[in-house]
């Protein structure tokens, strides 16, 4: 197929379906489309640009683009168009990407669900067996959605503590974070700096590979992206004798963690992650429990954490630096004197107000020793348990000066549930019953924090657990599985992620 065909489809589908998977989806008409025809062109001569040179690739609405607004899905920048391009919206075009619309999100990032936002809700596009609509899973929830429903090659989302792959395993894509600092954030709103990265969505593997290899670059302009030497000591380090052997085929050793097996564990994901395991050492790899003892205040962590660099970052919208000015009793938005309440009261959603007020809390010198400080001190332990676990040492981390490997761990990844249980039925997240309660939304992130609060690339992939009868696929569960790896160990992640990815499990 062409790629202007691919293209129109796309778009026709982002105009026809009523997900609400986009903030500003692309014009039927406009530049993007000489720049598809441009790309077929290339194409015919067989020099096209990169992978994905005239392919759609859609943008959370949190990324800074220069011909679309960029809104956080926030009333407090309805108004705003960026200036300037992010960093990786720069890099994608230079290889031929065309931007692909903005997609809906959970407004700045905070939401397991993309139902806090301002343009409603996003829809998945999978229903449940009784025709219910499901939960997107948040933030990414759009991104997520266009892919799975055809409306772009493939999207770019942020994950904070797993907003790329709590969507991804809630629509059956493929949700790719990688580790901290590897992908340019110039450009990328700021929700919580220490743990905000890029992460891509796409319909397999291949293709966030792909976008992966375009993104995954040093940036000057970024202050936390991880320098050329750092990213060649990486490579070495990976490359290495006593390492290199599970590059070619040997067998992985495969850690399960076991504080991961969870009460709270549906049957369904319990299932798929003993069949996905099963799947793997099948394939001649060999399976290790490991500990990961901190783990169970990782929650507890990420929203001291999250919350409190958040509060410090939305601090600047207030109607007179930044942000859609709100308007007092009169209209003017300063006749009452209370200018920044009505601008940050009407200008953000009740998430977004609710993390402020607990991070400024956590922040505050009263609360900062028993919240912030206990729990960057948690964040350390998790980080140590991984290190302990992977047991060798990265060459950004201190070295472990005598070289010795505990046997006990040493695995080369981990893999686990990317959710407890599969996605809830939208209306009961918004009707106002107990599942609307912020805390069992935050519930959700549970596998998808640790990582988050190492910095560690993890990717989530969509497997099928067959409902045995072989006839009825519409009882099949589809579930997201977790691959987490060491630091700077992203291709090893996706490559496990791979032998996963659309598996059909349990079927003899
Ligand atoms: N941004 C994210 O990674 C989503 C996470 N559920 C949060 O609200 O912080």
């Amino acid at each position: 197929m062409s790629l202007l065909r691919e293209a129109e489809r796309c778009v026709a589908k982002q105009h026809a379906h009523c997900l609400n998977a986009f903030i500003t989806p692309l014009a039927r008409t406009g530049q993007w489309l000489d720049r598809v025809k441009e790309a077929d062109r290339r194409r015919e001569k067989g020099e096209p640009k990169s992978a994905v040179d005239g392919r759609l690739v859609a943008i959370k609405d949190n990324i800074c683009t220069r011909d679309l607004p960029t809104t956080c899905a926030s009333g407090i920048l309805d108004k705003f168009t960026s200036p300037f391009n992010a960093t990786v919206v720069e890099q994608l075009e230079k290889a031929g990407a065309v931007l692909g619309g903005k997609t809906n999100l959970d407004e700045f990032g905070m939401g397991s669900h993309s139902i806090h936002s301002r343009f409603g809700p996003v829809r998945n596009s999978r229903r449940d067996r009784d025709g219910q609509e499901l939960s997107a899973g948040g933030s990414s929830g759009g991104s997520a959605v266009a892919v799975a429903a055809g409306q772009c090659y493939s999207a770019l989302g942020t994950d904070t503590g797993g907003s790329v792959r709590l969507p991804a395993a809630y629509t059956g894509t493929v949700g790719f974070k990688p580790s901290y600092g590897l992908i340019s954030r110039w450009g990328v709103v700021a929700y919580a700096n220490s743990l905000d990265t890029v992460g891509i969505l796409g319909s397999d593997t291949s293709s966030v590979r792909d976008i992966f290899s375009i993104l995954n670059r040093h940036d000057p302009r970024d202050p936390t992206s991880l320098s050329q030497l750092s990213r060649s000591r990486i490579r070495c380090h990976l490359q290495s004798p006593q390492l290199s052997s599970r590059l070619k085929s040997s067998p992985l050793r495969i850690g399960v963690p076991l504080e991961y097996n969870l009460s709270e564990l549906t049957p369904s994901v319990r299932l798929a992650w003993v069949l996905s395991l099963a799947h793997l050492q099948a394939q001649g790899h060999t399976i290790h429990p490991v500990s990961l003892p901190a783990t169970k205040h990782a929650l507890s962590a990420y929203y001291i954490l999250a919350p409190a660099e958040a509060s410090s970052n939305l601090a600047k919208y207030d109607g007179v630096r930044y942000g859609t000015r709100g308007e007092g009793p009169d209209g003017t938005g300063q006749a009452d004197g209370y200018l920044y309440a009505n601008t940050r009261g009407s200008g953000f959603g009740s998430e977004v107000q609710r993390r402020i007020l607990l991070g400024t809390f956590s922040l505050s010198a009263d609360a900062m020793d028993n919240y912030f400080i206990q729990a960057q001190r948690v964040r350390r332990l998790i980080q140590q348990d991984f290190n302990a676990a992977f047991a060798r040492q990265h060459p950004l981390v201190a070295e472990d000066t005598d070289g010795h490997v505990s046997e006990s761990a040493n695995v080369d990844v981990i893999v686990c549930p990317t959710t407890t249980s599969s996605p809830p039925r939208l209306s009961e997240l918004t009707n106002g019953t107990s599942k609307t309660s912020p805390l069992d939304a935050y519930v959700n992130d549970v596998f998808t924090v640790p990582a988050s609060l190492a910095g560690l690339p993890a990717i989530s992939v969509p497997v099928t657990v067959s409902s045995k009868s072989g006839q009825d696929s519409s009882a099949d569960e589809l579930t997201g599985i977790q691959v987490v790896g060491q630091y700077g160990d992203d291709e090893l992640v996706m490559n496990v992620g791979e032998l996963l990815a659309g598996s059909r499990l349990g079927d003899n």
